[in-house]
């Protein structure tokens, strides 16, 4: 098993380029089950989820390659030949269960496992089964799985949603594309990923009007067809970065990164003293002075990132003060605490909420996470420890970053992966 050996210390300075979005070309894959034809997508960052995601496609019976040899431009299309998502893809990658509205939709019939849990949290499916449901699919579960059929098609319906679900709004968006009638969404999730996939969508030949406030209208057609589109820039990943400057001190252009998708994550940044700044593509970090605590609640779209939010604990560890993280989002997604207070800080979590009181340094340690985010978290920490960290268990941060260790000691960062 790989990991990373992380020396601290070191102020970053130069250009890091942002990928496009995990959390977007994910969905936009599997957007592609929606039509025979092709639909090629560019910007699509090369990381372990994209692969999981390549793989459950393929056992549908889709095509998908890469147009070139950037790994970056992926087309997928063709007819579906299986409508099952089997366990072992499903419980290795959540994002899975999004196939499950465009199969019914296309193929009238799907047969998905059901994903279960995960390192941070419960993650129920209920709303999307509901609001598939209104929308004419029947559904059992059996064994595991969700089995779903539509003999006659799906048929559009108006759905409130008790909370703003960004994989619920993404499961019946697709669903609606091709239902017979209109379909409303209320309380529809607003994350840019969602009006990403509503720009693919229209480009296939949808019919969608999303108002950005939480209402979607989508009138359905017979057919969608091939299309072209560019997977928007990776906020969270621009996010990370702007943490690992803030962190550990500089001045870095992150190449690609969008300040508007960031609002709430920039005025944190702003509070605890770091510079930031779009100019022209890039966004700009920068930070001589010292850091601050903020208190902090995560939230859906526009509000906090809660996939920022064990980032913002690493920074918050070395600011001056106390600092509350507040997490709203799901349950048990502090798994970081433990092995940041191994490297000195000092967090007491209690409920959804954690205390951190800052220290004035953090010292480097062997280190592990269970998730994504939370080992980012512990690479930030160990930029800013003395001493070394050794972060085991990188598969998790291959699922969702492409290159750290090449864009971070690009700018200066001293980490190495060891391979083994
Ligand atoms: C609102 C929010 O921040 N969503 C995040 C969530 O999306 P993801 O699509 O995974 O999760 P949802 O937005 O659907 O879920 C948010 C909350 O709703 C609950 N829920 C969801 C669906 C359902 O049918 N029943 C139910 O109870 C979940 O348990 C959770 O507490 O994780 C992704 C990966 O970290 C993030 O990129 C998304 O920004
Ligand atoms: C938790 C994340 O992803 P997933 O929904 O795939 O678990 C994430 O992107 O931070």
């Amino acid at each position: 098993m790989d990991k990373f050996l992380i020396r601290g210390g070191r102020p970053l300075h130069g250009d890091i380029p942002i990928g496009g979005a995990k959390n977007s070309a994910l969905k936009l894959l599997v957007a592609g089950l929606l039509t025979s034809e092709r639909v090629v997508l560019s910007n699509v960052p090369r990381i372990d989820d994209i692969a999981t995601m390549r793989v459950l496609l393929q056992g549908h019976g889709i095509v998908v390659e890469d147009v070139d040899d950037t790994g970056h431009t992926i087309s997928v299309g063709g007819d579906i030949t299986n409508t099952e998502a089997p366990y072992d893809i499903v419980s290795k990658m959540r994002a899975s269960i999004l196939v499950l509205g465009p199969l019914l939709a296309r193929a009238r019939e799907a047969r998905v496992s059901l994903p279960g849990g995960c390192a941070i949290g419960t993650r129920p499916v209920d709303m999307h089964l509901k609001g598939l449901e209104a929308l004419g699919a029947e559904i059992r579960l059996e064994a595991g799985y969700i089995n779903a059929a539509a003999p006659r098609g799906l048929v559009g319906a108006r759905i409130v949603l008790p909370f703003a679900s960004v994989g619920a709004t993404e499961n019946l968006l697709m669903a609606a594309t091709l239902a017979d009638g209109r379909t409303e969404i209320v309380n529809a999730a607003r994350e840019p990923e969602i009006a990403d996939l509503v720009a693919c969508l229209v480009a296939m030949g949808a019919r969608i009007v999303d108002d950005g406030a939480g209402t979607i209208v989508i009138d359905g057609v017979e057919r969608l067809h091939g299309a072209h589109h560019a997977v928007v820039s990776d906020r969270i990943e621009c996010g990370t970065y702007a943490c690992a400057v803030a962190i550990a001190g500089g001045d870095v252009r992150l190449i690609g990164g969008q300040t508007a998708h960031l609002g709430a994550v920039v005025r944190v940044l702003e509070e605890a003293g770091v510079e930031v700044s779009q100019e022209g593509n890039a966004m700009r970090v920068r930070r001589s002075g010292g850091l601050h605590g903020v208190d902090v609640m995560t939230e859906p779209y526009p509000g906090f990132p809660t996939d920022m939010q064990a980032q913002f604990m690493a920074l918050f560890s070395v600011a001056e003060g106390a600092s509350m993280m507040t997490e709203t989002i799901f349950e048990n997604r502090f798994m970081h605490v433990p092995e940041l207070n191994r490297m000195g800080a000092r967090i007491n979590v209690h409920g959804a909420s954690a205390i951190i009181r800052g220290v004035p340094s953090l010292s480097g340690a062997p280190v592990m996470a269970t998730d994504l985010r939370a080992s980012f978290s512990l690479i930030l920490a160990g930029l800013a420890a003395s001493g070394e960290t050794v972060l085991n268990r990188v598969y998790h941060l291959d699922r969702g970053y492409e290159a750290v260790e090449r864009k971070l000691s690009g700018v200066g960062a001293v980490i190495e992966r060891v391979t083994g």
